[in-house]
């Protein structure tokens, strides 16, 4: 039995296989941009077996969403909203419903994909930024969102009369950018690593422990260099030494892999 996984995100939509007779077998993940959804339609018609059934999460537009059902059918695509708990993983949002689907379903992704012992945070560079933290007990205490790399960088081309779109490298920038390309990328990378070092300092001094750092995210790349060096000073300055940031391709259709996983066992 074929399940499609889809994760409808603002920039692009990331789709992916699960085949319960051989769990094992093809989990590439392919990228569409909403206006080449029939990109999509072509992939789903070429399949060696019609998809039985469609798992999915959107925080995009009810367009999208739509069209999305239209390339499905007549499978029906299960799309996933946030509850109190998910498998293994609690949810400590006031509402669980508010909380973004693909934030959800990547958080369960990264907690079944290894044992892990103890907090981790799951840090997404997508059209947001999204950093969030489940705790030692596999519960989500919650999060911080904050403009993407992308929209940080039209935010500025569109929002001043002198500034460019500055192309992001990635990189380690000097603490002392000397030309208006530097000082945009670099800034940006300060606002976005900052927000991360942030919410790293919080959980290690609410938990006392060491939180693992899993990153995703189309727009990580630029973010990561910069990212390693303050995680690592930060860490070994609280005693704990080196953090090894931990990149994962694509937590949100993980996610949706162990939910299909789970009921195919059921
Ligand atoms: N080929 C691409 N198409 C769209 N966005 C890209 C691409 N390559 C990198 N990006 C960057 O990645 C971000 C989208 O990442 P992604 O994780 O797919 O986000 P989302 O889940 O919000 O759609 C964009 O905002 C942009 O910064
Ligand atoms: C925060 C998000 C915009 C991130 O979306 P993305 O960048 O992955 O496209 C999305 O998860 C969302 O719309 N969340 C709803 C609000 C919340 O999570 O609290």
């Amino acid at each position: 039995m074929l399940t499609v996984l889809i994760d409808a995100g603002n920039s692009r939509i990331k789709v992916s296989f699960f085949d319960a007779a051989d769990p094992s077998a093809d989990t590439s993940v392919h990228a569409f941009a909403p206006a080449d959804l029939n990109a999509l339609a072509d992939l789903i018609r070429q399949l060696p077996q019609r998809p039985a059934r469609a798992l999915g999460v959107s925080v995009t537009t009810e367009a999208i969403r739509q069209e999305l059902d239209a390339i499905l059918a007549p499978c029906p695509i299960q799309w996933q909203t946030p509850t109190t708990r998910l498998l293994r993983l609690k949810n400590r949002y006031h509402n669980p419903a508010e909380l973004g689907p693909d934030r959800w379903l990547g958080m369960l992704g990264v907690l079944t994909a290894r044992p892990v012992d103890g907090p981790l945070m799951l840090v997404s560079f997508g059209t947001a930024t999204t950093v969030d933290t489940i705790d030692d007990h596999e519960a989500f205490l919650g999060g911080v969102i904050f403009p993407g790399v992308s929209m940080m960088q039209s935010s500025l081309g569109a929002g001043t009369a002198r500034l460019p779109i500055a192309p992001m490298p990635a990189q380690v920038w000097p603490a002392f950018p000397q030309s208006t390309q530097a000082a945009i990328a670099a800034g940006i990378v300060a606002a976005q690593t900052g927000g991360v070092i942030r919410q790293w300092q919080q959980v290690a001094e609410h938990l006392g422990r060491a939180p693992l750092v899993f990153v995703t995210g189309g727009a990580r790349a630029a973010i990561m260099p910069e990212l390693q060096a303050r995680i690592d000073s930060l860490g070994v300055d609280m005693g704990f030494g080196t953090i090894p940031l931990i990149e994962s391709e694509s937590p949100v259709l993980d996610g949706l892999r162990a939910l299909a996983q789970h009921s195919t066992d059921a």
